[in-house]
């Protein structure tokens, strides 16, 4: 049996450059991963199968459309007898929380089946099978920092990111991503004017990130926060905890994060939420 993470995916910014002929936008975004995440096994079997646990395992459903099968079915059309599998997803983040849950499964996927049929993790079927599966699902294949452009098919060079001490929040009320999208209001081929994305490099301490995080922002924040309102309160508890130097929504939301300057202040942060919030997700994350 072969086993793997899927990690939460976080956007620290998300800046949307325009409506491509296609339908979808153009955007630029700095990508990040938390140690926290989903589980996913594959042991050997004759045909693909999934079978779900997990406190969120019933929201995300094992049927056909679960990310994990699409990602097997569009490496399997592409990989002539590609050996498949029993999947076994042990599903622990939020379904339809602007954190690539269901897209990290899917790389997840993706990474156990070339791990099992002895595929080079760099060949370029792996990425083609995660492009046609979804525009995050990319950028989850190697789970590592870095910029994410165009629909989120071009990736930049995997950057070494300071760890940011962080605290999650999803307020339960899932958000489907394609009406967050719809809400910017632009038409193919439409382009966005607005200041160009800062530059990130590699070398940053914590303080220059956070900096640079601050010239940054999430344009799908306002059109989150009218499909979903209790997006602003998320906002407002973050940015009022107690050492919290930055606070954003993540993807097409409603999940939210904010940044700590040590491990202890996002911890304590946490527990002061809870206590406020019982009925949100709030988790305590290290983010890179
Ligand atoms: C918001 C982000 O999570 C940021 O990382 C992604 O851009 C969305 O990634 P995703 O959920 O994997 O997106 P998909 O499942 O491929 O697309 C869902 C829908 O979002 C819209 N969509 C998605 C990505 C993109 N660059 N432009 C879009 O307009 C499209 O309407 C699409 O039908
Ligand atoms: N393995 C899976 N886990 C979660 N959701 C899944 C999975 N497979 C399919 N889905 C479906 O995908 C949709 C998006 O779920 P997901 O949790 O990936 O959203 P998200 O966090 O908003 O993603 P993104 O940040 O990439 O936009 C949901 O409608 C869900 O039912």
């Amino acid at each position: 049996m072969l086993s793997t993470r899927a990690p939460a995916k976080i956007n620290l910014t998300l800046h949307i450059l325009g409506r491509r002929a296609d339908g979808y936008h153009d955007l630029e975004s700095l990508v990040a991963f938390s140690g926290a995440g989903d589980t996913l096994t594959l042991s050997p079997a004759s045909s693909l199968s999934l079978e779900i646990a997990g406190p969120t395992g019933a929201a995300a459903g094992a049927g056909d459309d679960n990310l994990v099968l699409k990602a097997a079915r569009n490496l399997a059309e592409r990989i002539k007898g590609l050996k498949l599998g029993a999947f076994r997803l042990d599903k622990r983040l939020p379904v339809a929380a602007g954190i690539g849950g269901g897209s990290s499964d899917a790389a997840a996927a993706l990474r156990l089946l070339a791990h099992a049929n002895g595929v080079d993790a760099q060949d370029p079927r792996l990425r083609e099978a995660a492009r046609d599966t979804g525009a995050d699902v990319p950028v989850c294949l190697a789970g590592r920092a870095r910029m994410m452009r165009g629909a989120g098919e071009s990736l930049g060079p995997l950057l070494r990111l300071p760890l940011l001490p962080a605290v999650l929040i999803n307020p339960g009320v899932p958000v489907e991503t394609r009406p967050v999208f719809a809400r910017l209001g632009l038409q193919p081929g439409q382009r966005v004017a607005g200041a160009a994305h800062p530059e990130i490099g590699s070398d940053a301490t914590a303080a220059e990130l956070l900096a640079l995080l601050s010239r940054g922002r999430n344009d799908l924040e306002d059109p989150a926060c009218l499909q979903a309102p209790v997006i602003v309160d998320v906002l407002a508890v973050l940015r009022a905890a107690r050492g919290c130097k930055l606070a954003r929504m993540s993807g097409s939301g409603a999940t939210c994060f904010a940044i700590f300057g040590a491990p202890q202040a996002a911890a304590t942060a946490a527990r002061a939420i809870r206590r406020q919030h019982p009925e949100w997700w709030v988790k305590t994350a290290a983010l890179r």
